[in-house]
């Protein structure tokens, strides 16, 4: 970025646990340390590099991420030094305020947006991609965090063997008198929503967790207020998850404490008949007629649980936008380089809605990459003028993206699920059947097939469908899509938030200040019975919500020099030094690395510039240049000459020499036993010349031991004859 002044972005993918956080930690860790720091007043930094090839080599960061220190203890590879307040330490001195803050936006991100699953005990429950600004002298400008799929689901429910949110338990654990204030008592055993599963992971000490976040938010500069706002709604969650509902004999749900709700109204600054109203007996419209509706206990119960998950969602993306706006710094903006951390591929024996949302993303990611680096390749034979004829890979993976996105006049299956949520009596069969038929149907007289045809399939004893993607084949089955994509959260509800006395929570459900006073009929409907009457935004499906914003993502990534980093997982159990082959080999072909692999071997892979080739192999080619100047490309075809490659190995471009896959590893080891011998002569002269001298050195030694010895024995004799003593007594002094 420095060099070309161009955007950079560094796409960070892999399965869960294989490594992305951490990766992704390092690649931030490493911007902060190198980038020129005019911010910091500290005189160390004064004298910090710029971001240039030179910087990159010349130093290594000696900090780290911060993460809690708990897990810490746990990780000798992780070499960072936090002190007590939050300050880092590079191997250059003190960090300015903003990379610091930059660095400490993390631990908050984890505590709110990471959880202990099967596969990793700190798994990102969400995608984010993180832009880092750089002025044009190479300091740091500013940050940005853009954030996708946050697995909100995960508060109210999740596998037995794991947990919810970090921020939960080390709330329970370190929070003190704010427990108080915020009406929680005792530990995660008295909350509902987090004693079903696992409660505590083995390496993760939450009280010292809880003591980092708070590290992180008094760097990031939030008041006591915020925090409060930010913790208000965490336990608003847990209250909510604690609500009992009854149901009376005519199946009505009921509140048999209501010192429960009153917690929760308390909280969230919400009038108690309002909510319980809006839970227990909402307002919908029967017609023309707005009637009050009785729910059933598990209606209740599931509005209670959508309205813990939106709430929570709401914060999380609040939470996000006042990170932003702490990063953010007016100072002008050259370029940026941007990481991004997101799932990868998922094939799971039951897939739902939320592993099309993150395969349909992945499938995109993979695209961009197969454009860089099969369509960009090949532009780039063309021009370096290398003859080439193109060849169409058969990677267009636009079928399989038009048949989950629709484009133009064709509805994929996201546009066709967000046709069904606004049709009446639509049923998540009545979806799949629909798709069945558009894509699987019969084909109108005349009608050209969509190659998306082909990755489609009608799922056979499940309701659902498989789609080829270039990973392999998925089975999704369709239970729940509809409500699923609507997240709907009923009008009542919304209504009562978006008028709450407090201001952080009426904030959260602003879009729906506007919403009029209506509900529609059936649960199913009541987010699209009056769509034009709405105010924009508050009632984007979830597709559509996740269309917008990868497509936002994709323009940004176009628009940068991408660099791909395929993280891999060893094993399934967490071991480390242990590689299970079979899985590794599963993700290389999934990534796309083994594809990639076999193209670049039909290609030309390798290229170096001329002055580079030049510089060195020349060693290999020893009088072939002949002193003084000579053309870049004139050189290094007399060079290859000499070294006698065969032609089809090599192309000799306009600025560049391209080779096939190999042929450069070849010439390293050439090089390599070339350099060998010299080496080895060399030390042989050393070794010989030391090894005279020393020899030398003995020699001269044992000159000198035996003049000492005819010396000594001269002396011995010397001493009794008496004319030396008469000699010693007359001419020594005494
Ligand atoms: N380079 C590495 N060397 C050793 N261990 C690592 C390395 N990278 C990651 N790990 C270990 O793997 C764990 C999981 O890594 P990480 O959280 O980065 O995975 P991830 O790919 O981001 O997963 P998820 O998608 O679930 O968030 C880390 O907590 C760490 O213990």
């Amino acid at each position: 970025m420095g060099e070309e002044r161009e955007n950079q972005s560094i796409l960070i993918t892999g399965e869960s646990g294989a490594g992305k956080t951490e990766s992704t930690k390092k690649v931030i860790q490493y911007l902060a340390a190198i980038a020129t720091d005019t911010h910091a007043p500290t005189p160390s930094h004064s004298h910090s590099q710029s971001l240039s090839s030179s910087s990159f080599n010349a130093i290594m960061p000696s900090s780290g991420l911060p993460r809690s220190p708990s897990v810490r203890r746990h990780k000798p590879h992780q070499s960072m030094s936090v002190s007590h307040t939050g300050s880092h330490m590079t191997s250059k001195g003190r960090l300015g305020l903003l990379e610091r803050q930059i660095l400490q936006a993390n631990p908050i991100l984890e505590a709110f947006g990471n959880a202990q699953t099967q596969r990793n005990n700190n798994s990102s429950r969400f995608g984010k991609f993180i832009r880092i600004s750089f002025a044009p002298d190479g300091s740091i400008a500013g940050a940005n965090i853009d954030w996708y799929l946050l697995e909100k689901s995960r508060v109210v429910v999740r596998a037995e063997a794991e947990r919810s949110f970090h921020v939960f338990y080390q709330l329970l654990e370190g929070g003190g008198d704010l427990k108080d204030a915020l009406l929680l008592d005792g530990g995660v055993e008295n909350y509902d929503y987090l004693n079903k599963s696992r409660r505590e992971v083995d390496g993760i000490n939450d009280r010292e967790e809880w003591i980092a976040l708070q590290n992180a938010f008094e760097v990031m500069g939030f008041s006591a207020a915020e925090q409060l706002d930010l913790f208000r709604i965490v336990a608003a969650v847990l209250h909510i998850g604690n609500i009992t509902i009854a149901q009376t004999r005519g199946d009505d749900a009921v509140l048999p404490d209501p010192s429960q709700v009153e917690r929760v109204c308390h909280i969230l600054g919400l009038p108690v008949a309002g909510f319980t109203g809006a839970i227990l007996r909402p307002q919908v419209l029967a017609g023309r007629e707005w009637v009050t509706q009785a729910r059933t206990r598990q209606q209740a119960v599931e509005e209670l649980g959508a309205l813990a998950k939106t709430l929570y969602e709401k914060s999380f993306g609040s939470l996000v936008d006042r990170l932003n706006r702490a990063l953010d710094r007016p100072s002008s903006k050259a370029n940026f380089i941007g990481v991004l951390d997101i799932a990868g591929f998922e094939i799971f024996e039951v897939n739902a809605y939320e592993q099309l949302l993150i395969n349909f993303t992945n499938e995109k990611l993979q695209q961009f990459f197969n454009h860089h680096m099969f369509v960009l390749e090949q532009e780039e034979y063309a021009r370096e003028g290398i003859e080439w004829d193109y060849v169409n890979f058969g990677l267009d993976l636009q079928p399989t993206i038009d048949l989950i996105e629709g484009s133009g006049t064709t509805i994929g299956v996201l546009s066709l699920l967000d046709e069904e949520c606004i049709m009446p009596k639509a049923t998540d069969l009545t979806f799949t059947n629909k798709l069945h038929n558009m894509w699987h149907g019969e084909l109108g007289s005349g009608e050209a097939p969509h190659p998306g045809r082909n990755k489609y399939e009608p799922l056979r004893f499940h309701q659902g469908f498989v789609v080829h993607h270039y990973a392999g084949k998925v089975e999704y089955e369709t239970d729940g899509w509809l409500e699923k994509n609507k997240d709907p959260l009923n009008d009542n509800l919304t209504r009562v938030l978006a008028s709450s006395t407090d201001r952080y929570v009426a904030s959260l459900f602003a879009d729906f200040i506007d919403t009029p006073s209506f509900a529609s009929a059936s649960a199913s409907s009541n987010m699209f019975g009056k769509k034009r009457t709405l105010k924009k935004g508050a009632f984007r499906t979830v597709a559509q919500r996740h269309k917008e914003q990868l497509t936002s993502l994709m323009a940004q990534l176009y628009a940068t020099q991408p660099h791909f980093v395929r993280c891999i997982v060893p094993n399934p159990n967490k071991k480390p030094g242990r590689v299970d082959v079979p899985l590794v080999l599963d993700q290389l072909r999934c990534n796309g690395v083994l594809e990639g692999i076999r193209i670049a071997r039909l290609g030309y892979p390798n290229r170096l510039p001329f002055v580079e080739f030049r510089q060195r192999y020349e060693v290999l080619t020893p009088g072939v240049i002949p002193r003084g100047y000579m053309d870049g490309r004139k050189a290094c075809l007399r060079m290859v000459d000499a070294l006698e490659l065969d032609k089809s190995l090599y192309r000799i471009g306009t600025s560049k020499i391209f080779f096939k896959a190999g042929v450069l590893a070849e010439l390293e080891e050439r090089r390599d036993a070339l350099l060998f011998d010299i080496f080895s002569k060399l030390q042989a002269v050393a070794r010989k010349f030391s090894a005279r001298r020393h020899m030398k050195k003995i020699l001269n030694r044992a000159v000198a031991i035996r003049t000492i010895q005819k010396n000594a024995r001269m002396y011995t004799e010397l001493r009794e004859w008496p004319w030396w003593q008469l000699y010693t007594k007359v001419c020594l002094p005494t």
